[in-house]
């Protein structure tokens, strides 16, 4: 499919009816979106993929993977109002998307509800993860950010990808974080990220943020699979 119409596709799911600032409930523009299944599709392929999508919100990055062919995806969010919305789109795209209430930042959050205890440690059986997590920013999301790579990465097969967005002014931190886990980290592309005005603490009609689009390869997809080391949580 092409980004055009992908863009167009995208347009049509909707977001939260009363998103909640404490849960960075911001939405992923469609055409930020459409680069990003793109690029993971260009790179990893998403024909077939079993791919997950982590604060899914309405669920455009899933939906996306779907319409491009994954064979199934997974869609997590905390918020069941979030939920409700992405089962609509689910209904109305339909595609084969499946939705999961948990908390992906929970020590045993969604790769236990998905995978069993053993899950961090064996490693997931996701080719691609998507998201656009919390920024991790603010005093209530504080740490989310890594949480959901750090889940990300678990939830993924060795040699498979996680695909993700971060304030680039958190760059040298994501890379070390992510090399922690077991990741090997590329910024694939530096984008504007217009931030409309959602909430009471918004001041302007709307902010550009500076944001890394991130690549983490899960380790371990080679020849060293079967001896892989066990991924830190
Ligand atoms: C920035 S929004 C992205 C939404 C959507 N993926 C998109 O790209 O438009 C972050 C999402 O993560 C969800 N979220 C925040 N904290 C979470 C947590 N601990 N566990 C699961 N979902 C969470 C929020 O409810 C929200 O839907």
């Amino acid at each position: 499919m092409k980004l055009k119409q992908l863009v167009g596709e995208l347009q049509g799911v909707q977001t939260w009816r009363h998103p909640k600032s404490e849960l960075e409930q911001y939405p992923t523009p469609p055409d930020i979106a459409a680069h990003m299944l793109l690029a993971a599709d260009a790179e990893d392929g998403l024909e077939d993929a079993l791919v997950a999508d982590l604060g899914c919100g309405g669920g455009v990055l899933g939906i996306g993977a779907a319409l491009l062919g994954a064979a199934h995806v997974l869609a997590v969010d905390l918020d069941p109002a979030a939920l409700e919305v992405a089962a609509e789109n689910v209904e109305e795209f339909e595609v084969p998307v499946s939705l999961l209430g948990c908390d992906v930042g929970a020590p045993s959050g969604v790769a236990d509800a998905e995978g069993g205890a053993d899950a961090g440690a064996a490693g997931g059986a996701f080719d691609i993860v998507l998201m656009n997590p919390p920024f991790g920013t603010r005093n209530e999301s504080h740490g989310a950010d890594v949480a959901f790579l750090q889940a990300g990465l678990r939830l993924c097969r060795p040699g498979g990808a996680v695909y993700s967005l971060h304030k680039t002014s958190t760059r040298p931190f994501i890379a070390k974080k992510a090399a922690e886990a077991g990741g090997e980290a590329s910024v694939v592309a530096e984008l504007r990220f217009e931030i409309p005005r959602m909430y009471k603490h918004h001041r302007q009609p709307s902010k550009d943020v500076a944001v890394d689009f991130w690549r983490v390869q899960r380790g371990g997809g080679g020849e060293e699979a079967e001896g892989e080391e066990e991924v830190p949580s």
